[in-house]
C-alpha cells in the first residue's frame, strides 16, 4: 500500500457529499469525478478521493484503508470506531432528539421509562437513557424512523432534526436533544510520517477557507479625522489600510470585518462618518 498518498473518504450521494467536494476542491485540490467513479486520483496533490456510503467511512477509516474521512459526527460517534476527529468542518449542521407524539403530555426525560423509541441511533440514544437513569426498549430501524409512533410500532423516536419540519409533518414534536452534529474530518490513527504531513497541509488549506467565509473585505470612504473611530470596530488583521483620497481631508480605508459582527459595526460605522462601503468576500485568509 502506497504510504505516500492520503486516501480520503468522502459520501458517494446524499446531504455530505456537495459540501465535502466542495471544500476540497476549495482548498485548490483537483480530480476528475466522472459519474459513477468511486475512486479517483486528485491531479495536483498526492490524494485519492474514494466515494462511500457514510456508514462505512468511520470503520474504513479505523482500519487505514482510508486515511481521511468526511462524516456527519452523529455517525462518527455513533459508529464508535477508533479514530481521530481532526477538524469540524460547520457543515451539515443538525441535531439528535427525542420526539414523541404532539399531544403526549410530556414531563421531562424520566416520562420514556418503560417505553419503546424508534432509532438508527442505538448507540448513542443508548448512552443518553443510561446518563440519565432511564430504562427504555430502543428499537433499531435504519430509515423513515418518523413514522414509528404513528403506526404503533415505538412510543418515541430518536432521529436527526434540522428545521424540525419532518418530526411537524408526522404528528411529533422534539422534547429532548441528545447530540449536536456537524460535518468532521476523521483521520487513521495509523498514518505516515508523509501522510500526516499531507494532514496539516490539508487542515492548513481547510482553516484558511473556514477563516475567508467567517470574513469579509471591507473599503469604505471617510473623513481623515474620523479614521481613528471607525478603526475601532475594524480590528482587521494587524490594522486598517489608509489611502488618500482626490478629495482633501478624505480616504478610503480597507480591513476585513467578521461576518457574525458585520451588521451590528456597520451601524456604528457609518454613523461614525464612512460613506460608499464596499463589502467583498475573500477566497483563502492567512493570518
Ligand atoms: N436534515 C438535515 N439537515 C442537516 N444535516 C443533516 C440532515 N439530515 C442528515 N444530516 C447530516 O447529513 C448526514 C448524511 O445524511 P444522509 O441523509 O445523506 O445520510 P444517509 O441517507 O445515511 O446516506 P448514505 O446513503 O451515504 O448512507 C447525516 O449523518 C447528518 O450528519
Ligand atoms: O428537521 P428536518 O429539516 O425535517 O430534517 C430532518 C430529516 O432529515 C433527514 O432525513 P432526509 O431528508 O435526509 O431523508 P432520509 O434520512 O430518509 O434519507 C433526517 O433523517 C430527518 O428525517
Ligand atoms: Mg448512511
Amino acid at each position: 500500500m502506497n504510504d505516500d498518498i492520503l486516501r480520503i473518504a468522502i459520501q458517494k450521494s446524499g446531504r455530505l457529499s456537495e459540501d465535502s467536494l466542495k471544500l476540497i476542491k476549495e482548498c485548490g485540490i483537483r480530480f476528475d469525478n466522472g459519474a459513477g467513479k468511486l475512486k479517483t486520483d486528485a491531479t495536483n496533490f498526492p490524494a485519492q478521493i474514494l466515494f462511500l456510503r457514510d456508514d462505512d467511512i468511520p470503520g474504513y477509516v479505523e482500519d487505514g484503508v482510508a486515511h481521511l474521512g468526511i462524516v456527519g459526527g452523529n455517525v462518527s460517534e455513533e459508529s464508535d470506531k477508533n479514530v481521530d476527529t481532526v477538524h469540524k468542518l460547520g457543515f451539515s449542521k443538525c441535531r439528535l432528539s427525542i420526539g414523541v407524539l404532539s399531544e403526549h403530555q410530556y414531563d421531562g426525560v424520566h416520562d420514556l421509562e418503560g417505553k419503546s423509541i424508534a432509532t438508527t441511533y442505538p448507540r448513542l440514544l443508548g448512552k443518553y437513557l443510561e446518563a440519565n437513569g432511564v430504562k427504555a426498549q430502543i428499537h433499531e430501524i435504519s430509515g423513515s424512523v418518523e413514522i414509528a409512533p404513528s403506526i404503533g410500532l415505538a412510543d418515541a423516536v430518536c432521529d436527526i432534526v434540522s428545521s424540525g419540519s419532518t418530526l411537524l409533518s408526522n404528528g411529533l414534536k422534539e422534547v429532548e436533544t441528545i447530540f449536536r452534529s456537524e460535518a468532521v474530518m476523521i483521520a487513521s490513527k495509523q498514518l505516515s510520517q508523509t501522510q500526516q504531513g499531507l494532514l496539516d497541509q490539508l487542515l492548513f488549506r481547510i482553516k484558511s477557507v473556514q477563516e475567508a467565509k467567517n470574513n469579509k473585505y471591507i473599503l469604505l470612504n471617510c473623513p481623515t479625522d474620523a479614521v481613528e473611530n471607525i478603526s475601532r470596530f475594524l480590528p482587521g488583521m494587524r490594522a486598517p489600510t489608509i489611502l488618500p483620497l482626490a478629495t482633501e481631508g478624505w480616504c478610503s480605508l480597507h480591513s476585513v470585518i467578521n461576518e457574525n459582527e458585520f451588521w451590528e459595526n456597520i451601524e456604528k460605522i457609518r454613523q461614525a462618518g464612512a460613506e460608499g462601503i464596499l463589502v467583498i468576500p475573500i477566497e483563502k485568509m492567512i493570518q
